[in-house]
This record gives structure tokens, sequence and C-alpha cells, in this order.
């Protein structure tokens, strides 16, 4: 038996890597699928390889996270591509898009995109974000010229020692950058992968690519930021500077709402945290409370 990580899944095969950099292609076991188990991209797996062509995955090992686009398992950062304009900066979405990551224990990086098409003025503005986000911990790209040699090297020295995924709302430049950073890929970006697709279902398979000591996917991801899946009272967990700071507010699990002696407040009216990052949790906060229950979820009861 041997064990190593899936690095692509084509037409039923999964590609599986040893430490020591050989591929084995390998197929699921049948009991996976009655299991329910179906092996991702990024999953560490004992194989056997007796058969000379194909190998058999044995056992999926445990999962620190998966996500459904791309289907990629065990991810350790995300580049979260964000656009300057077309479509407009919110720090809404991003906050909402930064909650969703860290909820699923995914170190999250900001990357802006069409910076290019910024004036000076809005550029400079867009720096204050930037360094905002920074101060919380974040690294925080904002290139001055889109897909520079330096930009894109900065970026990809964050890729080493983990397994990184691009994700990002639609048209904010994920295929494009990805194209920057794996040149070979060719990515169908905009209105051409409109025209391309249409009538036409490429089935591409996702794929994880060594770069700069790391693994990056081929296939941009998404992620549904509609609904929070936690009680309100664990959203700050999700604010690394309001949990790191609500150590020493007054009352112990301390939403930072209308609780006296709370130092989150205190440090959002002094300025040292960002007033946007408050008004967005306060409207998730609000958001959680008035969530629907899922009805989904609640088993019907045969009468
Ligand atoms: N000016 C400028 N345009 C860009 C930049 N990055 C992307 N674009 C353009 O923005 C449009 C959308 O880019 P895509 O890379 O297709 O965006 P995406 O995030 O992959 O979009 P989806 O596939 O819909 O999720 C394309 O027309 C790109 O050419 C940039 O840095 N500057
Ligand atoms: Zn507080």
């Amino acid at each position: 038996m041997k064990t190593g990580q899936i690095r692509q899944l084509l037409a039923g095969f999964y590609d599986v890597v040893t430490d020591d950099g050989k591929i084995y292609r390998t197929r699921a076991r049948g009991n996976f699928r009655k299991k329910g188990i179906s092996p991702l991209v990024g999953d560490i797996v004992d194989f056997q390889d007796d058969n000379q062509d194909e190998g058999y995955i044995l056992a999926v090992h445990k999962r620190t996270n998966s996500l459904v686009r791309p289907p990629v398992a065990n991810i350790d950062l995300a580049i979260m591509v964000t656009a300057a304009v077309e479509p407009d900066f919110s720090d809404n979405l991003l906050d909402r898009q930064l909650v969703a990551v860290e909820e699923m224990r995914i170190k999250p990086i900001i990357y802006f995109t069409k910076t290019d098409l910024l004036s000076a003025e809005q550029f400079l503005k867009l720096e204050a974000i930037a360094s905002g986000y920074r101060a919380i911990g974040y690294p925080t790209f904002i290139p001055k010229e889109a897909f520079s040699v330096e930009s894109l090297t900065a970026l990809s020295s964050e890729f080493t020692g983990n397994l990184s995924v691009f994700m990002g709302q639609t048209g904010a430049g994920k295929s494009t950058l990805l194209n920057h950073i794996l040149p070979e890929l060719a990515l169908a970006t905009g209105e051409i992968s409109q025209a391309l697709n249409r009538g036409k279902h490429t089935t591409r398979m996702v794929g994880l690519h060594e770069i700069n000591g790391g693994l990056v996917a081929d296939t941009p991801g998404f992620s549904s930021y509609e609904v929070f899946n936690m009680p309100a009272q664990e959203l700050t967990q999700f604010f690394p500077e309001f949990w790191q700071a609500s150590e020493a507010c007054r009352f112990r699990g301390c939403v930072h709402i209308n609780e006296p002696g709370c130092v989150v407040k205190a440090k959002v009216d002094s300025g040292e945290f960002m007033k946007t990052r408050y008004n967005n949790y306060c409207d998730f906060y609000n958001l959680i409370i008035n969530q629907k229950p899922d009805y989904r979820k609640i088993k019907k009861v045969k009468k």
C-alpha cells in the first residue's frame, strides 16, 4: 500500500503523486460510491498499485476542508480576487467572502485587479483600504501596473508550502490572473469564454500545478455567500481583529453590539479598526439573527 495526494482528476482516473514525486494513475473502488465518498483533488489517499497500469484508491484521509466549486480538498490559501472597478469594489462583499473562507479554515489573501482602470485619486483611496486589510493581517496586493512581473512574483511568493485556490466574484478577473500565473493553461476569459461555451461543453478537469514550492488549483472557485452557517455569537471569531481584541471586552462572549465596556467598539471609535468592517459585521450579525431556518434540513415526519 502507498500513500499520496490526488493532483488531477481525468475521465474517472485520479492521478496520485507520492512523496518521491512519482505519479500513479488510480481509480476509486466502487465501495466509495456506496459510502457516498468521492475522492477529490487535494485528498491524501491510501492506494494499492499491484496492477501495472492502474491502482485502486483504498482510503481517503480526513480532510481539513473542501470546496464544491472547484472540487478540491485540503485548501490552505484562497486568493480573493477583488475587482477595484467593473464590478465596483464592495467592502461588504469582500468581508462576506473573508468570513466564508475563514469559516472553512482557509487563509485568505486579497488581490485587487483592474487597478489600471483607476484614476490616481481612486488608486490612493483603494491603497488606504488595502492598508486597513494589511493591518488585520491579510496579505493584500494592489498592483500599480496590472500583471507586472513584480506583482506576479509577489503573489507567487505566497504559494510556497500551500495548496492555493483563486476565488472571487464573477468578472473579477480570476481566469485572467490565473492565465498569467499558469500561461500554459489558456483559460477562456470574459466574453470569449461565453462565445466558446455556447452549445459546446468542454469538461475541463481540475488539476493542481506546482509553482514556487506550492500547489495551485487551475480552476477558479466560487463560494456561496448568501447564508451564514453559524450562530450569530460566533461571527466575531471570523473577524480576526475583533476576535483578538474581544479578550479585553468587559463581558465574556461580548458580541460587540450593545455591551458596555466593549473594546472592539472603542477601537472602531478611535479609528484603530476599520469602520466598514464593523458596519459589515453588524449587518451580517443582523442577517444571521433574521435568517430563516433551513426547512430542507427538517426531516419530514410521517403522519
Ligand atoms: N483592465 C483590466 N481588465 C481586466 C483585468 N483583469 C481582468 N480584466 C478583464 O475583466 C474581464 C473579466 O475577467 P475574467 O478573468 O474572465 O474574470 P473571472 O473572474 O474569471 O470571471 P468568471 O469566469 O465570470 O468568474 C475580462 O474582459 C478581462 O479581460 C485587469 O487587471 N485590468
Ligand atoms: Zn466587545
